[in-house]
């Protein structure tokens, strides 16, 4: 009797099981070891009994991409069809992005013909760094930082200000540190194959292989720019468990840590945690490298060392909600560039781009989410080193709203999540180093795998897509 382990009950931990109970017959039984009392792991959803939805990590998917498309299929599969709430491109969530300078909001070009405007914060039309770029040489360098590659090809204003925002909406992160060819392979390739992005973007573009039926064909048709579920995003993570437990394989372990894994003498794994020992024919660690890291052996010192150098940061999330609409702009949110705010990283108008999220019985009712930290959470800390209290940063986020939004009422109620280590800093070299640590496992022989937000990508559909592609490079023919 095959036993497969999966470490780590996140997105990534539930694709991997799921994908495995769909793909490998051989393993007759599938666990999945979960450390805490929930699964989802970042995908966090509060519903509130007035019908009210906060998100305290993602918010939305894209449907691009094959990546994007399969986890459409994915939902569909589910039986989530009915729940999906899709963004079309005429809702002001998928039109309309902010970022925050000198005081004002200010919108982010939205068509091709706001190219062609001199729109601020930017101090020349965007078509002036647009035209140029085709002439601009490619780079030799293996990897380098996303701002010196935009600031190469763009300019100095686009990369100070776009991108340096940008990086803080996705990465939580500094895109002065950030790796371009681990956190937008796109850019990276079609400079690297065809000299600029605009001719990558015109020669370069590839249909995706998922098939376009059901969820996916009406994304295509429809134009989608994103999408969420009814009860929230933790309503696929929900499925996805359900869906594993549903099956005579398949069984869902939480509050159960994996504390060792070792191989033993028939090239298995134990898996070990508090309370008892799995011996494993296939391992999918679906933890932050750092988590597998300290499950090691102390014989693969070397590993160890390698998987622990993978930094994160810690982002505050602070939910609010307002009784009335507060806000004076329609869209997704505003972004903050570094040089604006230090720590406070941007604001999401989740009202704006999901109303059906809202307090039932209360249209007007407005819900923001207010990111801060990341990079640059040292700047959110007390002299004494200590991160503020839960109402001091409620506080300092709903005067940050203030300030930002021109709100002059209070919100009516609030949420703070502090999400330790929650995303992973890909920094110039990554690519090779997730290469490294690869190579150091098959050299080991032993049956690991690695998954997860730690390796290709945090995205939610980079985690489910890198688990299914994982899972079936170990089809046997
Ligand atoms: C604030 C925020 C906003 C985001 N917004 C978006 C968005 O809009 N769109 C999007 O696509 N993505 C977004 N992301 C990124 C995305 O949510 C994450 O990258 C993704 O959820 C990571 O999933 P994962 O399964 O790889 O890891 P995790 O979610 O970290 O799951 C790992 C699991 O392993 C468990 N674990 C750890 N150690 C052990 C152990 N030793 N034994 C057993 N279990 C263990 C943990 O408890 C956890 O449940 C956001 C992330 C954050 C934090
Ligand atoms: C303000 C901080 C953050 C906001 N979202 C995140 C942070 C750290 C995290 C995050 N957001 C996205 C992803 C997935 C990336 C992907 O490839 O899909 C992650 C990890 C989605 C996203 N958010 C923004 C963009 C441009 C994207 C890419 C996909 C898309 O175009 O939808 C911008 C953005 N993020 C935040 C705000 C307020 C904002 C723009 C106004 C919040």
């Amino acid at each position: 009797m095959a036993t497969a382990v999966v470490i780590g009950g996140g997105v990534s931990g539930l694709a991997s099981a799921l994908y495995i109970q769909r793909s490998l017959p051989q393993f007759s039984k599938v666990i999945l070891l979960e450390g805490s009392s929930r699964v989802g792991g970042w995908v966090n959803t509060t519903s509130y009994p007035d019908g009210a939805i906060f998100e305290h990590g993602p918010r939305s998917l894209r449907p691009v991409g094959e990546a994007g498309r399969n986890t459409l299929l994915l939902a569909e599969e589910l039986g989530l069809t009915r729940h999906v709430l899709p963004i079309f491109p005429s809702d002001p969530a998928a039109k309309n992005r902010y970022l925050f300078v000198d005081g004002k909001l200010c919108a982010l070009p939205t068509n091709a013909w706001s190219m062609f405007k001199k729109l601020p914060p930017f101090t020349k039309p965007l078509i002036t760094s647009l035209w140029k770029e085709p002439f601009h040489r490619r780079s030799n360098e293996q990897d380098e930082s996303i701002y010196s590659f935009v600031r190469r090809r763009l300019g100095p204003e686009f990369a100070d200000i776009a991108i340096d925002a940008l990086c803080r909406g996705i990465f939580a992160g500094d895109c002065r540190k950030l790796s371009v060819q681990a956190c937008f392979p796109p850019l990276y390739e079609m400079e690297k194959k065809y000299g600029s992005l605009i001719a990558g973007a015109v020669f370069g573009f590839k249909d995706p292989k998922v098939e376009a039926t059901g969820l996916v064909r009406r994304a295509i048709e429809d134009k989608w720019a994103s999408w969420s579920l009814s009860k929230g995003l933790q309503q696929l993570t929900d499925a996805m468990a359900a869906s594993i437990q549903n099956t005579k394989e398949g069984e869902i372990r939480l509050d159960t840590k994996v504390t060792s894994l070792k191989p033993n003498q028939n090239g298995k794994i134990i898996v070990s945690t508090p309370s008892d020992s799995i011996e494993a024919s296939l391992v999918i660690s679906a933890v932050y490298s750092k988590d597998l890291a300290a499950a090691l052996p102390k014989s693969m010192t070397d590993l160890k060392e390698d998987l622990s150098a993978l930094p994160s940061v810690n982002v505050v999330v602070v939910n609010l909600e307002y009784k009335e609409n507060v806000l004076p702009v329609k869209g997704f949110g505003h972004l903050l560039p570094s040089f604006e705010s230090g720590p406070i990283l941007g604001v999401v108008y989740d009202s704006c781009t999901y109303p059906e999220h809202n307090r039932k019985g209360c249209p007007e009712s407005t819900r923001i989410t207010v990111m801060l930290g990341g990079s640059w959470y040292d700047k959110l800390l007390s002299p004494d080193g200590t991160l503020p209290s839960g109402s001091d940063i409620v506080w300092m986020a709903s005067q940050a709203a203030a300030q930002q939004l021109g709100i002059k009422s209070h919100p009516i109620r609030s949420h703070v999540t502090l999400q330790k280590e929650c995303l992973p800093q890909y920094k110039v070299g990554h690519v090779s180093w997730v290469e490294k640590v690869e190579q150091k496992i098959k050299e080991s022989n032993l049956p690991l795998h690695l998954v997860g937000s730690s390796y290709r990508g945090p995205a939610i559909n980079d985690c489910i897509y890198n688990a299914k592609k994982v899972v079936e490079s170990l089809k046997t023919h």
